[in-house]
């Protein structure tokens, strides 16, 4: 479903979309087609659901909607299960009941970005650090719906040059990186410990470490390199999200595509 921008949306009451296939394409920035995808998910969210509450600069688009629309009491008894403590902070500021899930082990619905999503709705996530709460989330989730601008579509994951980011345990973090860095080293794979902006190692909420992989080509069969990578002591979760989207909400400069898994 491709559709025309009738209106430029920089704020959503500017969001109106025309169906019509004459209207001009108008010119969106990044965020703004973040926002658009982020509204459009949220019109899956009805009133008595648990919602996993995703992170990152799209999902915040999301979480701030659910908000306003708690507020306008177009929304009712909605429980939040937040990816992040970020998340959480914001959800919070914005009165958004919260639970976990050990309270609530099924969730409805979560939303939620993406770094990278290939043809078949796989995902890199956890750029933003907060993979594996994301992962034990949208692990929990009837439906995941991820929302992403068209620039986070690639061929085959890793495509975008971008790193794919694994959740380390501190302890001897080297060791665990150059093990990573083997797995895939015919791939010319380089694994690089992710720093924070003082130069420190970026810490997760979790209290454990990020290794970027930087891989130059395609890795091939996604779920292998995956279980390999799992399989290596140290390694707490990696960012590939294989199978797990039930619906990616892709907005571009000519409208939004939905695509649903098969
Ligand atoms: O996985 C994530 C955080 O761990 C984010 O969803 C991902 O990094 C996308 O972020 P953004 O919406 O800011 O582009």
């Amino acid at each position: 479903m491709a559709v025309a921008w009738s209106e430029k949306a920089s704020s959503m009451k500017a969001l109106s979309l025309s169906l019509s296939p004459t209207s001009p394409p108008v010119f969106l920035t990044q965020d703004e087609l973040k926002k658009v995808a982020a509204y459009k998910a949220v019109e899956f969210v009805e009133s008595g659901m648990v919602l996993g509450l995703g992170t990152g600069s799209t999902a915040k688009h999301a979480v701030d909607r659910i908000g306003e629309l708690l507020c306008q009491g177009k929304l009712n008894n909605i429980i939040g299960i937040p990816t992040s403590k970020k998340t959480q902070e914001q959800a919070i500021s914005l009165g958004i009941p919260l639970s976990d899930l050990d309270t609530h082990p099924t969730i409805d619905l979560a939303i939620d970005g993406a770094d990278e999503v290939d043809p078949q709705l796989n995902l890199v996530k956890g750029r933003g650090g907060s993979l594996l709460r994301e992962k034990m989330v949208e692990g929990a989730c009837k439906k995941f719906v991820c929302i992403v601008d068209e620039s986070k579509l690639v061929k085959y994951l890793g495509g975008s040059g971008l790193a794919l980011p694994i959740e380390v345990v501190p302890f001897c973090w080297k060791f665990t990186a150059d093990k990573l860095g083997n797995l895939f080293r015919d791939s010319g794979c380089v694994a690089r410990l992710r720093n924070d902006c003082k130069g420190d190692p970026f810490v997760t909420d979790n209290g454990n470490y990020i290794v970027d992989l930087f891989l130059k080509k395609d890795i091939g069969d996604l779920q292998v390199a995956g279980d390999a990578i799992l399989r290596i002591a140290g390694v707490v979760e990696h960012g590939m999200f294989l199978d797990m989207a039930t619906t990616v909400i892709v907005a571009g400069e000519l409208g939004i595509t939905i695509k649903n898994k098969p």
